[in-house]
C-alpha cells in the first residue's frame, strides 16, 4: 500500500529535525488518534504539535534520570546530614528514614514525570524553559537546537547548594559518571580533623566530621612545650600553697592567668551544609623558628598599677623610648655586617633549628640587626608585616601571648635592647629620660629609707666596690632603673656573657631567646611578696639583667617523692620539752631540746649562734677533711667519728611547752634583718646584701627551696637545658643519725631554681665567706630532713655582701652542676690555678 503522503510529509518534516522516522510514527500515531485523525492539527505550524509530542516524550524520559541522580545526591546529602548530628555510625533509624523519603521523592518525581495517556496541548516544554530563566524559543527558530539531536542533560553541578564544595561536587559528578574519585575530591578535611584523625577515620566519616571548634584545644608542640616547662617544677607537698604552683591552663596561679584563644568562627551554616575543604594546614610544627615569649612583666616595672591577678596593666605602663630603637625599624632590608665590620660589631650566632640560623650583630654606634637563615634557597618574603602579625597571632594562639598590645616589633626591639644592654659594654648607653624611675630604686645607692646608709659602700673586702667588669663605668644612672628593660621577658644570665674581654663576642645562649616560662612577678619593693616579717628590697644599680623567674616560697616545700614526715607521733619525749613554760633559756633547769644539743642551748639570750657551735661549724666548713670526715665509704669508723662532730643546733618545736617567742626558737621564726637583693657589680649575677650592721652569730636566714630526692635532683638536672640555670642546689647530708648510707632515692637535698627564699641569691665566697651554714633540727628528730641556716661569721657591715662557701670542688667536671667561674675575689679563691711550687 503506498504510503500516505500526509504520513511521509510529516516524517520529512520530522526527520528535518533530527527526528528518526521510528520515534515520529508512535508519537503521530497517538496524536491522530487523539486529534481524531483531524490532520489540520497536526499540520500546523509546521508540525509543531507533532514536534513537541516527540519532544515530550524524550523528556519524560530524561527527567527520570534528572530524578533518579537528584535523588541520589539528595541521598548522599542525606547521609552527611545524619553523619554529622552523629559522629557514630549510621543507625538504622536514620537509614529507615532516608529510604522512606527517598521512596516518597521518586514517587513524586515519577508522578510529575509521567506522559499521559491523552496529552494535553503540548507547551509544556516552552513553559519549563521558561522556568529554567533561559529565553522561550521555538524549536524550529533556534539556531542551537536546530539539527541537533536532545542528550541526557548535562547535571549543573555548580548550581546545586552553595555550601557544596565544587571538589565535592566534582566528586559527586563523577562517582555519577562511574569515575574513580580522588581523595582530595572526596574529603572536605577540616585543618583540626586533617591533623587529628590522619589515617584513623573512615572517609566517609572524615568527610563528615565537622570541626570541633568548641574543643580546639593547644597545639602539640605548645602542650608539649608546657610539659617541659612545668616538668619537675610543681611541689606537691601539701605544705606548699598550690596557688604557688606553676601556672598551667588547667589551674592558673595567682600571678598569671593563660587565656586561651578563642577558636576561629566559622561562618554560620544550616545543618545540610558541608565544611569547606582547605589546603593543607598550617600546623604548629610547620614553623621552623618559633620564639615562644612571653610577655608577663615583673611587677616592679610598675608603680603599683597591678591587677588583682599581678598581672601589669600594659596602657599604664610607661613604654621604654630610646634612640636605639630605630635600629631594627627595617630589619628585612637591613643586610649583615660584612666581615670587614667585625671589628665594630659584636656578633653572635644562635642555633635556632637544625636548618635555621639567627643571627644578631650590633655595632658600636647601638645599631642591631637580627639575620634568620632558614637554609631554603628560593625563599622570598617581601612583606615583613604579614610575617610579622602571623606571627603575632602564632604567639597568641600557641605560646597563650595574652598582652593584647603584643607586637613582634616590639619583642625584636626588646631583645636588641637587652643584647645592647647586656653587651660587652662597649655599646652606648641609653640616652633615655623618659624611663620612669623603677619601684626598687629606693635611694641613689639602693638603699631604703629606714636603712642605716652610714657604712658606706663597702665590699667584703672592705673597699669599694670593684669597677664593674660587664658594664661600662660610663652607665648613666638610667640603668639603675635596669629592672624596668626586663619586659621583653628574656633574661640574661651574667654567665651568659663568655670572655667579652678576649673576643669582642657575645654569645647568646638558646634559652635567652627561649623564654621557656612565663615569669614569676617579682615585686622590687618586696621580692618576698609579704611572705616575711621584712621587706626585702631587690635593685640593680649595673645593669639592665631581670631577676630569675622563681617562686618565692618562705618554707621548704616538698617536690614528690622526698620523704620528710612531720608526724608529732615520732617526736618522742626526749625530743621535746612539754613541761617547759614561756622561754626556755631563761629556765633554770635544763631542759630536754638542750640535752639534744650536748646539754646547751645553740643560741645566747641575744638570738645569737654560740661562739663555741660558730666556730666549730666554720671549722668544719673551712677544712672538712679534719673537722668533718664525712662520707668515708671504706672506714665505718671515721663516718661515725663524723657523725658525732657534727654541729648542728636543735629547736624547740610543736610538742614543746615553751612560747613561740622562747629563745630556742631562731630559725623557725624567720627573716629579722634587714635585707637587699642587688646586682652585684663583679659578674657574679645578682647577690644578697645586709642594710644594717650585723653581729657576729646572727640569724639571716634559712636555704629554702624544693626539698627533693638526690635520685629526683640527678634526674631534674640531667634534662634541663640550661645545666648552669640551677640556683647550686645543696645536699642535706649531715645525716648523723642515720644507721646506714643513705640511698640516692632517700637522701634529701634543696634546690631553690624554681622555688625560693633570699637565700638562692647568696653568693659562694671561698674560705673566708662572712656567713656559715648550721644544721638546725625543727621539726624532725631523724636528721635526715634538716633546716640549713646561716649565721654570721663576724661582723658584718651595713651593704655589706653577704656569702657563704658552697664548698665547691671546682675541679669537679662529674658534679652534676657545673661550676662556675669564681669570681669571689677572696685571697683564698680555690678557683684560682696556682702554679704547682715544687720543693726540693
Ligand atoms: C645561688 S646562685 C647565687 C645567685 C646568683 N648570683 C644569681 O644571680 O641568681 C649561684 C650562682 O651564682 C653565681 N655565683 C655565685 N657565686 C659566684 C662567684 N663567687 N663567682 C662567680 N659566680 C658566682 C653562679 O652563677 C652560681 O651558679
Amino acid at each position: 500500500m503506498a504510503p500516505n503522503p500526509r504520513v511521509a510529509k510529516a516524517f520529512r518534516a520530522m526527520r528535518d529535525l533530527g527526528i528518526p522516522e521510528e520515534k515520529t510514527k508512535p508519537v503521530l500515531k497517538r496524536l491522530l488518534k487523539t486529534y481524531d485523525k483531524n490532520w489540520q492539527h497536526i499540520e500546523e505550524e509546521n508540525y509543531r504539535a507533532l514536534a513537541d509530542a516527540i519532544f515530550d516524550s524524550e523528556e519524560a524520559e530524561v527527567c527520570y534520570y534528572i530524578s533518579d541522580y537528584v535523588s541520589k545526591c539528595i541521598d548522599i546529602i542525606i547521609i552527611i546530614f545524619y553523619a554529622s548530628i552523629s559522629s557514630s555510625t549510621f543507625s538504622l533509624a536514620a537509614e529507615q528514614k532516608k529510604k522512606l523519603e527517598q521512596a516518597e521523592r521518586m514517587k513524586v518525581i515519577e508522578e510529575e514525570t509521567q506522559i499521559p495517556e491523552e496529552p494535553e496541548r503540548p507547551l509544556k516544554r516552552l513553559r519549563l524553559r521558561h522556568q529554567d530563566g533561559q529565553a522561550s524559543s521555538s524549536i524550529s527558530s533556534s539556531p542551537n537546537s536546530r539539527g541537533t539531536p536532545l542528550k541526557v542533560p548535562k547535571l549543573e553541578i555548580d548550581n546545586l547548594p552553595d555550601a557544596i564544595p565544587k571538589s565535592r561536587s566534582r566528586a559527586l559528578a563523577k562517582a555519577s559518571a562511574g569515575e574513580p574519585v580522588t581523595r582530595n575530591e572526596s574529603q572536605p578535611v577540616s585543618p583540626q580533623a586533617h591533623g587529628r584523625n590522619k589515617g584513623k577515620t573512615p572517609v566517609l566519616a572524615n568527610t563528615l566530621t565537622q570541626p570541633d571548634v568548641t574543643n580546639e584545644s593547644e597545639s602539640d608542640s605548645a602542650l608539649r612545650a608546657r610539659h617541659l616547662r612545668d616538668k619537675g617544677k610543681e611541689p606537691i607537698s601539701p605544705q606548699t600553697d598550690p596557688r604557688e604552683k606553676r601556672p598551667n591552663a588547667d589551674r592558673p596561679s595567682h600571678g598569671v592567668r593563660f587565656k586561651e584563644p578563642k577558636p576561629k568562627q566559622l561562618p554560620k551554616q544550616s545543618a545540610l551544609t558541608l565544611i569547606k575543604p582547605k589546603d593543607e594546614p598550617i600546623t604548629d610544627d610547620a614553623s621552623p623558628v618559633v620564639v615562644p615569649l612571653s610577655v608577663i612583666r615583673p611587677e616592679s616595672l610598675t608603680n603599683g598599677d597591678s591587677t588583682e591577678n599581678g598581672l601589669v596593666r600594659e596602657a599604664n605602663r610607661p613604654q621604654l623610648v630610646t634612640p636605639r630603637s630605630e635600629a631594627n625599624k627595617d630589619l628585612s632590608s637591613s643586610a649583615l655586617p660584612s666581615s670587614n665590620d667585625t671589628n665594630d660589631h659584636e656578633h653572635a650566632i644562635i642555633p635556632v633549628e637544625s636548618t635555621a640560623k639567627l643571627d644578631i650583630a650590633s655595632s658600636s654606634s647601638g645599631e642591631i640587626k637580627i639575620s634568620l637563615s632558614l637554609g631554603k634557597p628560593n625563599l622570598s618574603i617581601t612583606d615583613v608585616d604579614s610575617v610579622l602579625k602571623t606571627m603575632e597571632e602564632k604567639c597568641l594562639k600557641s605560646y597563650k601571648v595574652i598582652d593584647p598590645n603584643f607586637s613582634m616589633k616590639k619583642l625584636m626591639k626588646d631583645m636588641c635592647e637587652c643584647l645592647l644592654d647586656n653587651g660587652t659594654g662597649s655599646t652606648p648607653p641609653p640616652n633615655d629620660t623618659s624611663e620612669t624611675p623603677c619601684a626598687a630604686d629606693a635611694g641613689s645607692n639602693g638603699m631604703p629609707p629606714n636603712a642605716n646608709n652610714s657604712a658606706g659602700n663597702e665590699t667584703e673586702d672592705g673597699g669599694s666596690p670593684p669597677p664593674c667588669k660587664v658594664v661600662d663605668d660610663a652607665l648613666p644612672p638610667a640603668v639603675d632603673n635596669a629592672v624596668e628593660d626586663c619586659e621583653n621577658g628574656t633574661h640574661t644570665e651574667q654567665n651568659g656573657i663568655q670572655d667579652t674581654e678576649s673576643q669582642n663576642l657575645v654569645t647568646v645562649s638558646n634559652n635567652q631567646l627561649i623564654a621557656d616560662d612565663v615569669r614569676s612577678l617579682h615585686d622590687a619593693n618586696d621580692i618576698a611578696k609579704g611572705q616575711e616579717a621584712v621587706i626585702i628590697s631587690l635593685v640593680n644599680e649595673v645593669n639592665s639583667e631581670c631577676p630569675p623567674s622563681f617562686h618565692y616560697i618562705p618554707q621548704n616545700a616538698v617536690f614528690q617523692n622526698a620523704y620528710v614526715n612531720f608526724s608529732l607521733a615520732r617526736i618522742g619525749d626526749d625530743n621535746c620539752c612539754s613541761t617547759c613554760f614561756g622561754d626556755c633559756l631563761k629556765s633554770s633547769t635544763v631542759c630536754a631540746c638542750a640535752l639534744q644539743s650536748g646539754g646547751e642551748f645553740a643560741y645566747t639570750v641575744d638570738g645569737l649562734v654560740k661562739e663555741e657551735l660558730l666556730d666549730e661549724c666554720i671549722k668544719m666548713n673551712r677544712d672538712p677533711q679534719k673537722h668533718c670526715l664525712f662520707y668515708c665509704k671504706e672506714c665505718p669508723l671515721e663516718r661515725s667519728k663524723t657523725r658525732r662532730l657534727s654541729s648542728r643546733a636543735k629547736e624547740c618545736w610543736l610538742k614543746c611547752g615553751c612560747n613561740k617567742q622562747c629563745g630556742n626558737r631562731v630559725v623557725q621564726r624567720g627573716i629579722k634583718r634587714n635585707l637587699q637583693v642587688f646586682m652585684t657589680p663583679g659578674g657574679k649575677g645578682w647577690g644578697l646584701r645586709t642594710l644594717e650592721d650585723l653581729p657576729k652569730g646572727a640569724f639571716i636566714c634559712e636555704y629554702v627551696g624544693e626539698v627533693l630526692t638526690n635520685a629526683e635532683l640527678y634526674d631534674r638536672v640531667s634534662r634541663s637545658s640550661n645545666k648552669d640555670e640551677h640556683a647550686y642546689p645543696v645536699l642535706l647530708d649531715a645525716d648523723w643519725g642515720a644507721e646506714s648510707e643513705l640511698k640516692d632515692e632517700e637522701a634529701l637535698c634543696l634546690d631553690a631554681t624554681y622555688y625560693g627564699n633570699v637565700a638562692r641569691f647568696i653568693n659562694h665566697r671561698c674560705f673566708d665567706s662572712n656567713l656559715v651554714e648550721i644544721p638546725v633540727e625543727v621539726e624532725n628528730p631523724d636528721h635526715h630532713y634538716y633546716h640549713l641556716a646561716f649565721f654570721t661569721t663576724r661582723k658584718v657591715k651595713a651593704l655589706e655582701e653577704l656569702t657563704w662557701d658552697y664548698g665547691i670542688d671546682f675541679d669537679d667536671e662529674e658534679h652534676p652542676v657545673k661550676a662556675f667561674r669564681c669570681r669571689c675575689g677572696s685571697r683564698f679563691c680555690r678557683n684560682i690555678k696556682r702554679p704547682n711550687i715544687l720543693f726540693l
